[in-house]
């Protein structure tokens, strides 16, 4: 494959070749082999992953208050550094982390540490506190869903149910991280409950279950974020090929 023969823009970048859409197994194989393979830190991967969806946040809203709802997981990581990167671009995030920072790990846990360390605006939700998160996302101009991507396993659950609940009852420009909490990457089936967003920033390359009938309803407009793995590693996936998984 040479490389930008068939070049195609995605998100502002162009790619190596165009990316067919990727099964949830193989987007969280190329994390790691980008790894293990290519020797990337896998904070290298969340730090291109979080600006590239920050940069894609700010080219389609003009909100400047902006709710970023974040799980336990790397998923959340990316919010922590889509927040840091609002930021710098001019823009007011607040981070609500809907899970024990006590827990958090990796490159989630640093992010974490980082966005604390640099002041960023950050609180812990727990029950005790849903209602009032819940009368700020009614207020909120944009609410960003890092909650849950590839990670996900099953309905979502406590605290992450009803913040999704709360965000499609608001008046909010919706932007989903990776995939909209709740929807199954797979066979595009949404979860009950499942995050409605207007913009889904996916990582790596539209997810097969992007295209199953329905699923728009939940993804809205798809842009695709590159993470930095190596085109030598992309092209393996490149459109007219098929790996199975
Ligand atoms: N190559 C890439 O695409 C990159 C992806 N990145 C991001 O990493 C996530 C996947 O992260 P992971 O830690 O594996 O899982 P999640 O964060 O999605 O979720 C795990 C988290 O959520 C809890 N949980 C699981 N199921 C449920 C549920 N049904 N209800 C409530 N809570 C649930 C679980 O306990 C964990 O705490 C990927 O989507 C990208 O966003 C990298 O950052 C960059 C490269
Ligand atoms: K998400």
């Amino acid at each position: 494959m040479v490389l930008g023969s068939t070049g195609t823009h995605v998100g502002d970048q162009v790619t190596a070749a165009a990316l067919r859409p990727l099964t949830r197994a193989e987007v969280r194989s190329i994390d790691e082999i980008a790894i293990g393979e290519y020797g990337m830190p896998g904070i290298c991967l969340m730090e291109n992953a979080g600006r590239g969806a920050a940069e894609q946040i700010v080219a389609h809203t003009p909100a400047n208050e902006i709710a970023i709802l974040c799980g336990g997981g790397n998923n959340g990581g990316d919010g922590f550094v889509i927040a840091r990167h609002l930021e710098l671009m001019g823009r007011r995030p607040h981070v609500f982390l809907l899970a024990d920072p006590g827990k958090l790990a990796g490159d989630a846990l640093t992010n974490w540490q980082i966005a604390m360390a640099g002041k960023i605006a950050c609180e812990v939700v727990d029950e005790r506190s849903l209602p009032s998160l819940q009368r700020k996302l009614a207020d909120a101009a944009c609410i960003v869903d890092a909650m849950l991507g590839t990670g996900a396993s099953g309905d979502p659950r406590g605290a992450i149910a009803l913040a999704i609940q709360a965000a499609n009852a608001a008046k909010a420009f919706r932007v989903a991280i990776d995939l909209p909490s709740g929807l199954d990457c797979d066979t595009g089936s949404p979860g009950n409950p499942c995050f409605r967003a207007d913009l889904t920033c996916t990582f790596v390359a539209e997810k097969i279950g992007f295209d199953a009938a329905g699923a728009r309803e939940f993804t809205g407009t798809i842009r695709v974020v590159p993470i930095g793995a190596p085109a030598d590693l992309m092209n393996r996936y490149a459109a007219s090929e098929s790996n199975g998984g």
